[in-house]
């Protein structure tokens, strides 16, 4: 964001215009098409050579200290374990709360005894078009000292809006997140569930994050993400490898030509998945300690995370 064409006030910014966001836009291009020379030089991969990504949702689970990452809470209600929350939160290098996430960012911390309430840091920006927070709770954040950023722009979601701001503090403060962990709710308005996959498509398209930050999206107790055309090796937490835990590939905005996996129940051979034709849906583990996907086109992976809740 070109904080010359911001009002800043003490810890208030104001973002001005859609032009302001669609520079902002241009400028992350530009600086990615660097970037991604780089990250190519540093990997060794060109276009004709495979991808492969690893993951593994137990370093999510179980923070590991070298790990740098931000949480983001959009508007919805916190659901997961206390504890779990608590952590998250408080060892995150990064805390945004989104609009009407910093309600229930409030309403989670009336529900801790005063101790637990002393030792939640404050988020560091609070963003949003704000016409989902109270004007109370919003100066209750300012009155913390949070850095208040009003995202007007109303072409873009306040959460793609909050990536933006994510870049923008990275930038500026020359950090590099590994990853980051957004709270979201896949229930209710499924124009806001698809919009939130939306961001998560355009994170990749417009190049919003620096290539190696992978974002994760926690609903309840399930995790999702995206998975980009290439290999991917998913380490299953024990938990979800032992139970009935479901787990879902789903081709959402393109049809994936071709996709082969191992470690499910129901597996894929060189299978296309589209709406109409094949989703997978419902499906689960076959015990193995790694899924394994090898898909042409993005796919969304979920998975249920039973000790979340
Ligand atoms: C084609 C088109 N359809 C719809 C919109 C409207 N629109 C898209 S994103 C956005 C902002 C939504 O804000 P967010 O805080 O994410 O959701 P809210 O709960 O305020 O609806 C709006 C109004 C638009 N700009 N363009
Ligand atoms: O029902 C909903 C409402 C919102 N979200 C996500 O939260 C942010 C902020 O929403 P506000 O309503 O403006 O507070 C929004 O951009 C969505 O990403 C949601 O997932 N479900």
């Amino acid at each position: 964001m070109d904080l010359k064409k911001s009002f800043i006030n003490k810890n208030f910014i104001f973002r001005l215009d859609s032009n302001n966001i669609l520079s902002n836009l241009n400028r992350i291009m530009t600086r990615n098409l660097a970037l991604t020379k780089v990250s190519e030089n540093h990997t060794g991969l060109s276009n004709n050579i495979i991808k492969c990504w690893k993951w593994n949702v137990n370093k999510i689970l179980n923070i590991q200290e070298n790990k740098k990452y931000a949480i983001l809470i959009l508007n919805c209600r916190i659901t997961q374990k206390k504890d779990i929350i608590k952590r998250f939160w408080n060892e995150a290098s990064l805390r945004i709360t989104v609009d009407g996430g910093t309600s229930h960012w409030d309403k989670f911390l009336n529900h801790l005894s005063h101790d637990e309430q002393k030792s939640m840091k404050c988020p560091d920006l609070v963003t949003g078009d704000f016409d989902s927070i109270s004007k109370e709770i919003l100066q209750k954040y300012k009155e913390k000292h949070c850095k208040i950023i009003s995202t007007p722009d109303q072409d873009f979601t306040d959460f793609t809006k909050a990536i933006i701001e994510l870049n923008n503090y990275c930038e500026e403060n020359k950090v590099q997140m590994d990853y980051a962990l957004v709270m979201a709710q896949n229930s209710g308005r499924l124009d806001q569930i698809l919009g939130n996959i939306q961001t998560l498509h355009q994170i990749k398209e417009n190049r919003l994050l620096h290539p190696q930050t992978r974002v994760y999206m926690m609903s309840d107790d399930s995790i999702s993400w995206l998975l980009h055309p290439g290999d991917h090796i998913i380490e299953i937490p024990i938990e979800s490898r032992n139970g009935n835990a479901w787990c879902s590939l789903i081709p959402v905005g393109e049809p994936c030509i071709s996709v082969t996996t191992s470690g499910l129940k129901w597996n894929l051979d060189n299978q296309k998945l589209n709406f109409g034709g094949l989703i997978s849906t419902s499906n689960t583990f076959d015990g193995s300690e790694q899924v394994k996907v090898k898909c042409s086109h993005t796919l969304l992976w979920s998975m249920e995370v039973p000790t979340l809740m």
